[in-house]
């Protein structure tokens, strides 16, 4: 049983190494000026002239040491000096600080368009739009009948929408569907499994349909059963299996030919919390190898925790999308959620529930 690594710390302000530069002290202005000492004259330059406003300002520099040539510095006389620092030891040089590299923005994995989707006088989808970028453990929540599973049937080639458009690695999915299926790996919400076939032979199927050799298929089956721990059950029917089983083998079957983009309608429903820290390390690791996850799940906490990006959903509309941090504020996920969905209603009118029947 593994269990899942713990989230980094976030990074603290970064120090800055420059030390306070004090301030020198002031000479009161009553405090009459002593006249500078006499020093030597500096050579006179005979290099080639530079620019007009260097020159000049070079030039009433040199004048002003020297005391010599120049008129207007010859006559003033010298603005005071700021006493120096004793000598001795030199104070340690303190280091310009470094500027943090700007990162290259990630190249978009999932491109959402303009997706609008209605069912009869049901409209669905809105206008949703939304970029994910590659690497992304991309969380989208929204209320039942958000539109959740309609656009992730949609991204995965499932559903055809009425307009818009969804590129998946630069491949239009609804003009090139064989090749976007190849670069996305599905769990549909409404699980449409042969579940006439035993997990393994579900497995094996899955496998040889994206175009995969026969021993690349066994070995991956192996290690999908091992991962999932699925071994007591891949023998038998996927009709037999439990909820969670289903689920389970099902999202097996979606990383078989390791795709690019994961799509996964809810991918936690049903799974016992042991199952869900092992699948949630699965898709961590497969994030942090440059996958990219896209999934959707009512469980906030586990959006918080485990997703860097998320979108809010609300009747086929986006309310919000960014990073998580971004979208949730100073708030919970949840709190947010709730404020965007509308708020909780008070449980009232229900007074006959509690009269209890004989
Ligand atoms: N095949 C369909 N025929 C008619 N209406 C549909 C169909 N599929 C979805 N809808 C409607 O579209 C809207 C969005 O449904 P969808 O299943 O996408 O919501 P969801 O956000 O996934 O909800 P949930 O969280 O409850 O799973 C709902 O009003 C739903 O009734």
């Amino acid at each position: 049983m593994s269990s899942l690594p713990e989230t980094a710390p976030e990074d603290g302000p970064v120090a800055n190494p420059v030390a306070p530069v004090e301030s020198l002290p002031q000479k009161p202005p009553s405090e009459p000026e002593k006249p500078a000492p006499a020093r030597t004259p500096r050579a006179r330059k005979t290099t080639q002239r530079t620019p007009r406003a260097a020159t000049a300002s070079k030039t009433s520099t040199t004048a002003a040491r020297s005391g010599a040539s120049g008129t207007t510095a010859a006559a003033k006389p010298r603005a005071p000096r700021a006493p120096r620092a004793p000598r001795g030891k030199a104070a340690p040089k303190t280091q310009a600080p470094t500027p943090e590299p700007i990162p290259e923005p990630k190249p978009t994995a999932l491109g959402i368009r303009q997706l609008y989707k209605r069912f009869g006088g049901t409209v669905a989808l809105d206008g949703v739009s939304i970029d994910v970028p590659e690497g992304s453990f991309f969380g989208l929540v929204g209320p039942n009948g958000a539109g959740k599973t309609t656009m992730l049937s949609i991204v995965s080639g499932l559903l055809r929408p009425d307009s818009g458009q969804v590129v998946v690695h630069d491949v239009d999915v609804w003009k090139q569907p064989e090749h976007a299926k190849r670069l996305i790996g599905v769990l549909p919400d409404r699980l449409r499994l042969f579940d006439r076939l035993t997990g393994a032979q579900l497995l094996y199927y899955s496998g040889t349909l994206r175009g995969l050799d026969a021993h690349t298929v066994k070995t991956r089956v192996n290690d999908l059963v091992e991962a999932f721990g699925l071994e007591g059950a891949v023998g038998r029917l996927v009709a037999d299996y439990s909820a969670g089983m289903t689920k389970k083998i099902a999202l097996a079957a979606a990383l078989i030919h390791s795709p690019r983009v994961l799509v996964l309608d809810e991918p936690f429903e049903s799974v016992d919390p042991v199952s869900a820290a092992n699948i949630t390390e699965i898709l961590q690791k497969y994030v942090a190898a440059g996958g990219t996850v896209v999934l959707s799940s009512h469980s906030m906490d586990l959006i918080q925790r485990i997703c860097d990006r998320v979108a809010i959903l609300v009747s086929g509309v986006v309310l919000d999308s960014g990073t998580a941090d971004e979208v949730r504020g100073q708030k919970t996920l949840e709190e947010r959620f709730v404020e965007l969905a509308g708020g909780r209603k008070a449980a009232e009118g229900l007074e006959w529930l509690h009269s209890f029947s004989e």
